[in-house]
C-alpha cells in the first residue's frame, strides 16, 4: 500500500516538511526542515540576509514564500546542493524526534509519496506522475535510521551486510 502525505494535520502529516519538528544543525536551530531547506538558497548567495529572515519566519508557508521570492538571488550551486540539503534536514528530523521516527518506522517497506498537488519534483504532482523527490529521501532515511539502530535491521530485505551496502550505494 503507497502512503500518501502531504497535509500536516492530515494522516501521516509529521512526513511533510512544513510539521512543527525543530531540528538543530550546526548549532543552528530551525522551526522546521522547510525554514532550513529555504534558508539554504541563498547560503553564499547574493542576499544572506534572506538567511535571518526565514529563520525568523512564523510559519514554514511564510519560509517557503520568502525562500521562493527573488531566485536570481539564490546560490549558483543550489540545483547540485538541494538533494543534499533536504536529505540532510529530514534525516535530523527524524533523528530528533523519537515519536515520529516510530511512525516512520511502522511504515515498513511502503512506498512513501508527498501527494503535492502543484509540485512534481519534490511531490508527486496533481496527476501523480511526478518525481516525489521528499518521499523517496524519507524512505532513504528510513533505510539510514535502520542501519543505524540494529534492533531495527531485521526489516531490511537483503539478507547479508555485504547485499544490504550494495543496495545502498546503488
Ligand atoms: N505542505 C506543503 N505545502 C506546500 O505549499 C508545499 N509546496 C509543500 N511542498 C514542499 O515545498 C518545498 C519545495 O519548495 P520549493 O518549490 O523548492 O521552493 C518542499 O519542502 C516540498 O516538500 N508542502
Amino acid at each position: 500500500m503507497t502512503i500518501y502525505f502531504y497535509k500536516v494535520d492530515a494522516p501521516f502529516g509529521c512526513f511533510s516538511n512544513f510539521s512543527l519538528h525543530p531540528i538543530w544543525i550546526d548549532g543552528v536551530y530551525w522551526q522546521t526542515v522547510e525554514h532550513y531547506y529555504q534558508a539554504h538558497k541563498f547560503v553564499g548567495g547574493k542576499n544572506e540576509s534572506a538567511i535571518a529572515k526565514i529563520r525568523k519566519a512564523k510559519t514554514p508557508a511564510e519560509a517557503a514564500q520568502i525562500g521562493r521570492a527573488c531566485p536570481h538571488q539564490w546560490r549558483s550551486d543550489w540545483d547540485l546542493v538541494k538533494l543534499y540539503i533536504m536529505w540532510e534536514g529530514v534525516l535530523t528530523k527524524f533523528m530528533s524526534h523519537a515519536d515520529i521516527q516510530a511512525i516512520l518506522l511502522s511504515t515498513g517497506e511502503e512506498i512513501l509519496v508527498e501527494d503535492s498537488p502543484v509540485d512534481y519534483y519534490w511531490g508527486c504532482g496533481e496527476d501523480r506522475s511526478g518525481l516525489n523527490k521528499l518521499g523517496q529521501i524519507i524512505m532513504n532515511v528510513r533505510q539510514e535510521i535502520r542501519w543505524r539502530k540494529p534492533e531495527h535491521t531485521w526489516q531490511l530485505k537483503s539478507s547479508s551486510v555485504d547485499e544490504q551496502l550494495t543496495e545502498l550505494v546503488l
